[in-house]
């Protein structure tokens, strides 16, 4: 029975997969694994049980991804599976960063009561003009899963668009319409571009990309839609742009105190993949991969450890062991099951920086006194007996 953990709601689509192997648990300290959307586990003590986190969602910021490495805990993600939700939104954001829709309808709320409510609205909705999207140019951060998609609506939209990520993969770059301009470079996209949207993951090198240097290089007026994460953003370097009307509009789905209220943000509460289907997709997703490592050891869509998918055991025992990606770990393996003359019918060793993962089939089963030898080897993280 695998003890399962919710740290988030997760759709109960998702959840319903779950079979009677598995147990919902409160609290972390007996689970065997960790469903999550965007609770903060960095500060959290990881107990000995737990074997994996699945993320149900893009973001993974939320999670220490080496600290998990370190303790042998795989952490999964769910690629692409909310993009569709964040891609409606941004285009929504477009439109809102360009008319005055909202400005618009709080005047008309605040009207209601008028008896002459309609002559009211033709007399003051020149307050509200604003501009199209049509023909202007959009900058898309990013390609991964959302950049592509919304770069291809705008298109359809009859947008400019222009495209950076240097570490595009081939799956997103087959994606991509041909209509939509390479840049080589951020400074052009902030030269050229008079709406900016951003679709990277905060990282180390991401995080705060936007800031006052950025701003300086970005046309007068530009729109910034941020859908990724708070701190790529510069918050005193934002303000000042936007009271200098650098910045037009800045729309971020992470409200934080600096930046709600102030004259130019359009802050929407981390609504991106707050749709229906988008939680949906994530949990099964989520919830689909879980069960494959946890009852078979494969590993799918992980952000820690490689992928290493080898179906279902038909031996007598899978052994999967974490490790370090160092020289010498297979044949130190293969020879604690030579030794007791088990064989080994199938294998597999993936690694990922400095992680690695192997799985391997055996016949007969193996003896405590094996797994604790190679569990004693030096840079092996964890060992699991699947049977
Ligand atoms: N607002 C929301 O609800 C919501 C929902 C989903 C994702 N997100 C955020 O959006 C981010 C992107 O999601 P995704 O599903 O498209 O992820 P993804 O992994 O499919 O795409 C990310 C892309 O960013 C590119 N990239 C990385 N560093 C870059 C850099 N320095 N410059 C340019 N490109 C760079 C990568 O090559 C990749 O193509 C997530 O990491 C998450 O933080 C937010
Ligand atoms: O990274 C993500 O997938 C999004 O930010 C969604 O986060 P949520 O699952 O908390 O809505």
């Amino acid at each position: 029975m695998f003890k399962i953990n919710r740290l988030n709601n997760i759709a109960h689509v998702g959840l319903d997969l779950l079979t009677d192997n598995y147990e919902m648990v409160e609290g972390l300290n007996t689970a065997d694994a960790a469903l999550v959307r965007s609770a903060n586990l960095h500060e959290i003590e990881l107990p000995n049980s737990l074997k994996a986190i699945a993320r149900a969602g893009a973001g993974v910021n939320n999670i220490p991804l080496d600290k998990c490495a370190e303790k042998g805990i795989v952490v999964f993600n769910t690629p692409g599976a909310n993009a569709n939700g964040v891609k409606e939104i941004v285009i929504a954001s477009l439109i809102l960063a360009s008319r005055d829709l909202l400005g618009g309808i709080n005047w008309v709320t605040s009207v209601k009561e008028e008896p002459e409510v309609a002559k009211l609205v033709e007399k003051n909705k020149a307050k509200f003009v604003g501009t199209e999207i049509k023909g202007k140019k959009l900058g898309v951060i990013g390609l991964g899963a959302i950049g592509v998609m919304v770069a291809n609506v705008a298109i359809k939209l009859e947008m400019e668009v222009y495209g950076y990520d240097p570490f595009i993969s081939v799956g997103s770059a087959w994606k991509l319409s041909k209509y939509i301009k390479p840049s080589k470079s951020l400074e052009e996209i902030y030269r050229e571009c008079d709406f900016i949207t951003v679709h990277v993951p905060l990282t180390d090198t991401t995080k705060g990309m936007f800031n006052q240097d950025a701003f300086a290089l970005m046309k007068d007026g530009v729109k910034l839609l941020n859908f990724s994460r708070d701190t790529l953003v510069n918050d005193d370097d934002i303000i000042a742009a936007l009271d200098s009307g650098k910045v037009g509009k800045y729309v971020t789905d992470f409200p934080n105190p600096k930046v709600v209220g102030h004259q130019g943000v359009i802050a929407i509460p981390h609504l991106g993949a707050s749709t229906n289907e988008s939680e949906d997709n994530c949990a099964v997703m989520a919830v689909v991969q879980l069960m494959d490592y946890l009852e078979n050891g494969n590993i799918k869509n992980s952000v820690n450890f490689p992928n290493c998918d080898m179906g279902v055991c038909t031996q007598a025992e899978r052994i999967a062991i974490h490790h370090r990606n160092v020289p010498n770990m297979l044949s130190q393996f293969t020879a604690a099951f030579a030794k007791e003359n088990i064989n080994i019918s199938d294998m597999m060793n993936r690694s990922k920086g400095q992680w690695a993962y192997t799985m391997l089939d055996i016949e007969p089963p193996s003896n405590p006194d094996i797994i604790k030898r190679i569990e004693d080897i030096d840079g092996v993280l964890r060992i699991r007996v699947i049977k």
